[in-house]
């Protein structure tokens, strides 16, 4: 089996996958906390092993993603004693088939460079990958598989935390589509705006991209929250929810076999 550890600011993902299957059989998902304590991460590891029947042996290599600094290191260190297996960290030099052509290519976040080798490989040809995280991003890829640049939105869950953060009256509330877009009660209103708000932020961003450069590209949407905006079926492609799984373990067996070599 391979594992990918996808660290994002608010889950961190452990995707097992099995090359006889060919697919990821296991995903467990844990809150990312900046004060994590490794007994905790052994303790929620070792028991949804137990419980799945995964044995640490079965793991023959590891890749991870982090856009977390803080957790980067101690997680590697854990991961290393656990597993005992090869462990890579997903990095701008990571040898890939993606060129980072921005100004600062080491500020890119890995989880982009992982859904963008993923989306370049499976897909092929120009992409545009839509990641509905903590924020929600937007990656540019052309033909040659140079990553041109990357749109930084907030994302859904960010967008309504932070008006319940920030204001007297404003409730949390969950995200669910309204039949309506004109809101008739507060959570209504919020449910409405967040929603419809977002799919139109979704189109004009999609319409900016190609208005600067008109290629065929493909819409390539992933993230959790991919999905909830049904309205935007039309503009995606493919919803790819293990993407950045599959890109970290793109890059990853990339890596072992060169180093190998
Ligand atoms: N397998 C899942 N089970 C339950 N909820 C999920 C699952 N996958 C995604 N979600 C929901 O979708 C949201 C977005 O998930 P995703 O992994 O794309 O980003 P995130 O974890 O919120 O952000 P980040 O990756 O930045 O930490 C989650 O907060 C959760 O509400
Ligand atoms: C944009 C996020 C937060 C998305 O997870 C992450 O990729 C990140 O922290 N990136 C650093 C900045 C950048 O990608 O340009
Ligand atoms: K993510």
């Amino acid at each position: 089996m391979f594992l990918s550890i996808d660290v994002g600011n608010s889950n961190m993902v452990f995707g097992f996958y099995d090359p006889e299957q060919d697919r990821w059989t296991h995903q467990l998902r844990l809150p990312t906390r900046g004060d994590m304590v490794l007994t905790w991460l052994e303790k929620n590891i070792r028991l949804y092993m137990l419980e799945n029947d995964l044995k640490a042996s079965q793991v023959k290599a590891v890749g991870i993603s982090c856009v977390v600094p803080v957790i980067t290191k101690p997680l590697i260190k854990f991961v290393e004693a656990f597993f005992d297996k090869p462990v890579h960290l997903v990095h701008v030099k990571s040898q890939s088939q993606i060129r980072v052509n921005t100004k600062n290519p080491t500020e890119i976040g890995t989880d982009l460079l992982a859904n963008a080798e993923a989306a370049f490989q499976i897909y092929q040809g120009p992409c545009i990958i839509v990641d509905f995280g903590t924020a929600l991003t937007f990656s540019v890829i052309n033909k040659k598989g140079e990553l041109l640049g990357v749109n930084i939105v907030p994302g859904l869950e960010t967008a309504i935390k932070s008006l319940f953060m920030h204001t007297a009256k404003l409730p949390e509330v969950k995200l669910e589509l309204p039949s309506s877009a004109i809101g008739k009660d507060t959570v209504h209103a919020i449910q409405a705006g967040i929603l419809y708000g977002f799919a139109g932020l979704v189109r004009g961003m999609l319409s900016s991209i190609r208005a600067e450069i008109p290629l065929e590209f493909k819409v390539i949407a992933t993230g959790g929250l991919s999905a909830i905006l049904t309205q935007l079926k039309e503009e995606f492609d493919v919803i790819d929810k293990e993407l950045t799984l599959n890109g970290i373990k793109l890059i990853a067996e990339k890596n072992f076999k060169n180093n190998k070599a």
